[in-house]
C-alpha cells in the first residue's frame, strides 16, 4: 500500500528531502521515498507499508538509479521482515522488479542474507528483521561514503585530464543525490567541480523518454546552484562539434567484468561522439554496479519499457501506476509501435576512465576491475 504526503516547505527555502528514508510512526515502520515521477513540478513523499509497494514504485520509478535501487532493495526486505510478510518471497519480487541495474539484486540479497544469517544463529523474528534492518542502514550509509569518495577521485581526475581553469561538463540522465545515499555518482564529481570553482557549465541532456535530465539533474543542479543548461538529447553532437564540451559524467546501471558499462539509453552514441572528438568519457560508479557474475556487455539484459513511454507526454512525464496505455498525450498515431530500451551498453574500448570509491580505472579493462573488485572485498571484510 503506498500513500502520497505533500511536502511544506516552512521557511520557503529549498527542502533536502531524502530520496529515501526508513521510519516508525506508531501505526508500524515504512519505507518513505520523494516521489521522482512528480519532480520538479512537486516534492511528494511516497509511503510504503509492503514490499509490493515497493516493486510497483520501482517499477514505475518513483525510486530510481542503480545505487538508491540497492538501497531500496535492502530496506524493503527490512520491511517485510519487520512486518511479518514472506521475506523469501518479498525478495524474489523486489530483485526482479528491474533488470539492468545490478546493484537492486545486490542490496536485496545482502537483507536477506543478513535476515537468514540471524535466523540460523538462532536468532528470532524480530531480531532477523532487525539484522536485515541494520544491513539496510550499513548500505545506505556506505554509500553515502561512496559517493564523497566518487567525487574526491572524480575531480582529481578531472584536474588531471583538464588541467588549469574551469570547464564544461556533459551529463546524460540523472546521478545526484536521487540515484544515491549521499550526492549521488557521476553528479557528484559535477558538483565537487563547481565547488571548487573549476565547473563552467553543466550541459544537461533531457534524457528522452522519461526526461530524468529535464525533470531531476536540472532539478538538482538548480538547488545547488550550479550553472547549467538543458539541451535536447539530439542537440548534443553539436556541442561537441562546436567545441563545447570538454568532458563527459555519467553513472552505470551495471558494469559487466570486461568493463561494458550499461547506463540510460543515450550513452552509447555519446561515447562513440567522445571519442570522435577526443573529449574524455567517465563513468561514475560505486564498487557494487561491477558484476563480476556478468561477463560482458552481450550478457547484459537491457529493460525494454511500454512503448506509451515513447509515444504519449504525460503530465509529469513519467507513465501513471498501473496504467497499460500512459494516459498521457498522444505524439504518434494510435497504435504506433515504439522502441524503448531503458539502457544501452558502451564498450570498454570507448571509456577514458571508470571512477569508484577504490579509486580510478583507466584503461578499462578485465583484469584492472577484477583487481579493484579484489581490494574493495579485502577493505569490507
Ligand atoms: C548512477 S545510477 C543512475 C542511473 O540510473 C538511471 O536509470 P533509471 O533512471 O532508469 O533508474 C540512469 O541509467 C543513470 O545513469
Amino acid at each position: 500500500m503506498a500513500d502520497h504526503y505533500a511536502q511544506s516547505r516552512d521557511d520557503g527555502g529549498p527542502m533536502e528531502i531524502p530520496a529515501i528514508r526508513w521510519d516508525e510512526p506508531p501505526e508500524g515502520p515504512v519505507l518513505v521515498l520523494l516521489d521522482q515521477t512528480r519532480l520538479p513540478a512537486a516534492e511528494v513523499e511516497l509511503v510504503c507499508t509492503d514490499a509490493p509497494a515497493l516493486v510497483e514504485a520501482i517499477r514505475m520509478l518513483a525510486v530510481r538509479g542503480a545505487p538508491l535501487l540497492g538501497i531500496a532493495g535492502a530496506y524493503g526486505v527490512a520491511l517485510a521482515a519487520v512486518r511479518g510478510f514472506d521475506v523469501d518471497e518479498a525478495a524474489q519480487a523486489l530483485a526482479g522488479a528491474r533488470p539492468t541495474a545490478v546493484n537492486l539484486s545486490v542490496g536485496v540479497r545482502r537483507a536477506q542474507t543478513a535476515y537468514q544469517a540471524a535466523l540460523s544463529r538462532g536468532g528470532d523474528q524480530k531480531q532477523a528483521a532487525g539484522a536485515a534492518l541494520a544491513a539496510a542502514r550499513a548500505l545506505h550509509r556506505e554509500d553515502a561514503e561512496a559517493s564523497a569518495r566518487m567525487a574526491h577521485h572524480g575531480l582529481a581526475l578531472l584536474d588531471e585530464l583538464l588541467p588549469g581553469g574551469s570547464h564544461q561538463v556533459l551529463t546524460h540522465c540523472n546521478s545526484g543525490a536521487l540515484v544515491s545515499g549521499g550526492e549521488g555518482t557521476a553528479f557528484a564529481v559535477a558538483l565537487a567541480a563547481h565547488r571548487a570553482g573549476r565547473l563552467r557549465r553543466l550541459w544537461v541532456d533531457e534524457t528522452r523518454p522519461l526526461l530524468q535530465g529535464a525533470r531531476l539533474t536540472a532539478y538538482e543542479a538548480a538547488r545547488k546552484g550550479m550553472a547549467y543548461t538543458l539541451l535536447t538529447d539530439n542537440a548534443a553532437g553539436s556541442l561537441f562539434a562546436a567545441g563545447e564540451v570538454d568532458a563527459v559524467l555519467i553513472g552505470a546501471d551495471r558494469i559487466a567484468a570486461d568493463g561494458s558499462v550499461a547506463n540510460k539509453v543515450g550513452s552509447y552514441p555519446l561515447a562513440v561522439l567522445a571519442r570522435y572528438h577526443h573529449v574524455p568519457f567517465i563513468v561514475v560508479a560505486p564498487v557494487t554496479t561491477v558484476d563480476p557474475g556478468t561477463p560482458d556487455g552481450a550478457s547484459i539484459e537491457v529493460e525494454q519499457r511500454a512503448g506509451h513511454e515513447v509515444t504519449e507526454i504525460t503530465a509529469p512525464q513519467v507513465p501513471v501506476a498501473g496504467a497499460e496505455a500512459g494516459g498521457g498525450i498522444p505524439v504518434a498515431p494510435l497504435g504506433t509501435q515504439a522502441y524503448n530500451p531503458a539502457f544501452d551498453v558502451t564498450p570498454p574500448e570507448l571509456v577514458t576512465a571508470i571512477v569508484t570509491e577504490e579509486g580510478v580505472v583507466s584503461p578499462v579493462t578485465a583484469e584492472a576491475l577484477a583487481e579493484l573488485c579484489d581490494r574493495s572485498r579485502q577493505v569490507t571484510i
